[in-house]
């Protein structure tokens, strides 16, 4: 539903982003993950014409989100990572207005208003002055108003930041629904964040896409050893015996110098690095059910954000000597020297 083609906006000295492709399927969301700086907002600005690009084009089902604007933009809710909500204004009163702005029938505003207030989770708050909102209310309410108009497709700009983390939960979880009814693409900074809630991934680095696959093949990567965290009570010294020359995985102990590991001394936190990229925790389990030894966590361990954009980014091989899932696709560019050409 979405086509980006050779899209770029170039500003003053050089920065901005250049020559982004991709596509989305309608039901998809899709998460934008960069470090700052790497052209999330300046993206986002452009797929939803709000900024004039200096190349390509943005197509919504063929429309031409710059060239035909006003029919493009009716079909796309855009929620800026400061949402332009006004603060002298009653929580209807600004929904009343975005309505009216949004081409929504003067006839339909009234019960669009209320779907929008119940679906948002806003009910008892219409009389309301925006400016008294909580940050996580002033952002159901720029959602609401993102959506009011019914779009297609639906563009969030760090949807859950400044936010703590019960709003964070609580917006997760509107945005779970509205992908149910909209194609969403999200950017964040927050690697957990698109696990949760995307089942596709772009990655954009100095305004480039550099890789486009599923959470998954991201965070953790087929071809990737597979890794376990677990803490063990009790094993001792056993562990060397029972993990040497096992099929599955190797281990490493792990120093521990919380207050929480001194004053547990008989626990023992593991690294195990797995001989292929299998999932071996079933293995795992019996191996130590059968050795008596109890469990107190066992975790999968993923490249973090931070890893990943370091490999990505540049050719230094990122700690622990954490290699680029191959499962997603990689994009390789010729010239990657941060400027545009
Ligand atoms: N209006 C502008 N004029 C000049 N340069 C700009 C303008 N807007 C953005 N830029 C530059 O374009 C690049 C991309 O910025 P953008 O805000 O899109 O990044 P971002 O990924 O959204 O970052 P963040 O995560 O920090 O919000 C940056 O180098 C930024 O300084």
């Amino acid at each position: 539903m979405l086509q980006v083609n050779q899209l770029s906006k170039r500003f003053e000295g050089g920065r901005g982003v250049g020559e982004l492709n991709f596509s989305m399927q309608r039901g998809e969301i899709v998460g934008f993950l960069g470090p700052n700086g790497a052209g999330k907002t300046t993206s986002m600005r452009l797929i939803t014409g709000y900024l004039q690009p200096t190349g390509g084009q943005v197509l919504l089902d063929s429309l031409s989100v710059h060239d035909q604007g006003r029919r493009a933009r009716s079909r796309i809710g855009y929620l800026p990572e400061n949402p332009p909500l006004y603060h002298d204004m009653t929580v209807y009163g600004y929904l009343s207005f975005v309505a009216s702005l949004r081409d929504v029938p003067a006839r339909e505003q009234k019960s669009r208003i209320s779907e929008m207030i119940s679906r948002l989770g806003l009910n008892g708050r219409e009389r309301q002055l925006v400016r008294s909102l909580s940050k996580g209310y002033k952002q159901r309410l720029g959602l609401a108003g993102a959506i009011i108009h019914k779009p297609d497709l639906l563009v969030l700009d760090e949807p859950t930041s400044g936010l703590d983390p019960n709003q964070i939960l609580e917006i997760r979880q509107l945005i779970r629904e509205l992908g149910e009814q909209h194609t969403v693409l999200l950017s964040t900074h927050i690697l957990p964040e698109v696990n949760t809630l995307c089942n596709r991934v772009l990655i954009i680095n100095q305004g480039k896409i550099v890789l486009d696959g599923s959470p998954d093949a991201i965070a953790g990567g087929t071809d990737e050893p597979f890794k376990v965290a677990v803490e063990l009570k009790g094993a001792g010294s056993r562990v060397e015996s029972l993990f040497h020359g096992w099929e599955h995985a190797t281990a490493e102990v792990l120093t521990d110098n919380t207050e929480k590991a001194k004053a547990n001394p008989e626990t023992v936190r593991l690294l195990l690095t797995g001989r292929s990229a299998e999932d071996f925790r079933e293995s795992l389990f019996y191996l130590l059910s059968e050795a008596g030894i109890p469990v107190l966590e066992m975790k999968k361990e993923n490249l973090s954000l931070e890893q990943i954009f370091q490999k990505l980014t540049t050719n230094e091989t990122p700690a622990q000597n954490e290699e680029l899932p191959n499962d997603g696709k990689e994009v390789q560019h010729e010239e990657d020297d941060g400027h545009l050409s």
